[in-house]
């Protein structure tokens, strides 16, 4: 049985002052919930913050992003191990707005996986297809090449324990979510196409949606099998917002 993860990915976004006041109200608006893991990606310079304003709470920590080497001379960027002792646990990787401005490519986020993996930290794989190729056809083309740099270097048991967003990019900070029908699909494709190699695998790996979601569309995403929580963007910079999409999720999976 699959758990829902809701997971706030604040990307560019805070302050000192904000990730304390932030963090105190998601902690009073969630502190009654089960039955949805929650999980908050603040920017890798608060993240020592977050995880001291986030002690005895069930909010875990993320990160937005890791390097792919593990240490030495490799200026700006954070380890696996690094985020590790800070006390972030679910390292989103592959997002599509790091593929887009950074030029990260199938190949370097596979190692990234890896990389987190080995340091038994859970990657947060974003895929997803943008609007020219959802509008040519090629939405489960370009999924499945996302996922097969993954399953072609580490194989499906790399999915055991780790956590799949499915962002389509049109619907990134758009207000324009796929539709719960829309996005059951892919997530079904999804986890089809890891049961090829792997059934038990593909029936545990939690697969959220990501992609304009907020607290009025939440609840009719999570109706569907294959969703399993959601991948927050703006609206998880407001906590009763994001306390409404966490409760949906914990309420529909219940
Ligand atoms: O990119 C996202 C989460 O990683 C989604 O962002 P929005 O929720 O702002 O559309």
């Amino acid at each position: 049985m699959r758990h829902p993860l809701v997971m706030g990915n604040w990307k560019l976004n805070g302050n000192t002052h904000m990730v304390n006041e932030l963090i105190a109200a998601l902690r009073a608006e969630l502190s009654t919930v089960e039955g949805c893991g929650v999980a908050i990606a603040p920017p890798e310079v608060y993240l020592s913050q977050a995880k001291h304003a986030l002690s005895g709470s069930r909010i875990v920590l993320g990160a937005q992003n890791v390097d792919s080497n593990l240490s030495g001379a490799f200026t700006g960027e954070i380890s696996a191990d690094m985020l590790k002792d800070v006390g972030a646990k679910y390292i989103i990787i592959g997002h599509s707005e790091r593929r887009t401005y950074h030029k990260e490519s199938d190949e370097l986020i596979a190692k990234k996986f890896g990389v987190l993996k080995a340091a038994g930290l859970t990657p947060v794989l974003c895929i997803g297809e943008t609007d020219a190729e959802n509008e040519a056809g090629q939405t489960q083309a370009v999924c499945a090449k996302q996922l097969d740099a993954v399953l072609s270097t580490l194989g499906a048991e790399a999915f055991q324990g780790a956590v799949i967003a499915y962002e389509p990019v049109w619907a990134i900070g758009t207000g324009k979510s796929a539709t719960p029908a829309q996005a059951q699909a892919v997530h079904k494709f999804i986890r089809d196409h890891i049961a090829k190699q792997d059934a038990a695998v593909a029936e545990q790996v939690i697969i959220q949606y990501g992609g304009s979601v907020n607290a009025a569309n939440a609840a009719e995403l999570f109706t569907q099998p294959d969703i399993d929580g959601a991948l927050v963007g703006g609206a998880s910079l407001k906590a009763d917002a994001f306390a409404v999409i966490v409760k949906a999720a914990a309420a529909a999976k219940a």
